[in-house]
């Protein structure tokens, strides 16, 4: 049974700790030590204090809900101790120097950087983009102004422009973006509403191309304990988790 490890303990990883389908959770590890205990009484798996103890344990694949700085301070010592990552924290792949690095070094120790669906639907077959033209890509994110830290009475546009830049302003809001980036090969427009009038974090998806065109719309319902967070997301890594293994694979 494959041998997982959570770096960051909070939200999504409380999810998954209390999923009930069978994960295999063996080590812990969170920068604040009360979360990992929090979910070592949970699971039962330890807790470290210390990342470097954390990663020598014996774990098959690293789920990382933490955030965009774990991935960049972690992700290659992860891979260089011979375990797999799932990367929810994708936005710090946005950089491209650091992103090739990463999977340079995941290629040379023949282990997998696993991205997940996380907040969205539809991330599989954008792929298509790596093989066919796109001539629009756009993603219109709303969330209620508390997701966002902010106070308004009113529908207002905080950010229009590139991924990589809304992901460096807002790093726990729109790690979306960067997925579509890398799902479909091509650049992202983004734009980042907050509305006081939605209590959900809605994701809408413009897409045209050789193949044709679509628009997806979804209306996530926030994590209780994190309304900046979708349920989705976590939902996704769990159901990664459990296809690890399938002998059928479904979806591009
Ligand atoms: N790709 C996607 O679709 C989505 C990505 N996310 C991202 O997933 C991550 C986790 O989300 P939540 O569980 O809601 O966040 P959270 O804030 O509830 O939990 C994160 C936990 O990670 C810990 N942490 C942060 N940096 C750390 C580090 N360097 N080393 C060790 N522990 C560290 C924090 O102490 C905290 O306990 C966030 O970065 C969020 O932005 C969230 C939703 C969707
Ligand atoms: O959970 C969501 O709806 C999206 C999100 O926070 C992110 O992409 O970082």
């Amino acid at each position: 049974m494959i041998r997982v490890g959570l770096l960051g303990c909070g939200n999504v990883a409380e999810v998954i700790a209390k999923d009930k389908s069978g994960i295999n959770i063996v080590a812990l590890h969170d920068a604040v030590r009360e979360r990992a205990e929090h979910l070592s009484e949970i699971t039962g798996a330890p807790a470290y204090d210390s990342f470097e103890e954390f990663i020598r344990q014996d774990i098959d694949i690293v789920v990382e809900a933490a955030s965009v700085f774990a991935v960049t301070a972690h992700a290659e010592e992860i891979l260089k101790a011979g375990k797999d990552i799932v990367i929810l924290s994708v936005g710090a792949l946005a950089e491209k120097e650091f992103r090739d690095h990463l999977i340079s070094v995941a290629e040379k120790e023949g282990r997998k950087i696993r991205i997940p669906s996380g907040a969205i639907m539809g991330l599989d077959n954008l792929k298509i983009g790596q093989i066919s033209g796109i001539t629009k890509l756009l993603l219109r994110t709303t969330k209620n102004p508390r997701s966002l830290r902010i106070n308004t009475g009113e529908r207002v546009l905080l950010f229009s422009g590139r991924a990589d830049d809304c992901i460096r302003q807002y790093p726990k809001n729109i790690n979306v973006a960067v997925a579509l980036e890398l799902a479909s090969g091509h650049e992202v427009e983004v734009e980042l509403w907050a509305d006081p009038a939605v209590d959900r974090n809605m994701h809408e998806i413009f897409v045209e191309g050789e193949f044709g065109d679509f628009y997806l719309k979804i209306k996530n319902n926030p994590c209780p304990e994190n309304p900046a967070t979708s349920y989705l997301a976590a939902l996704s890594i769990i159901t990664l988790l459990n296809n690890l293994e399938k002998a059928i694979i479904i979806g591009t």
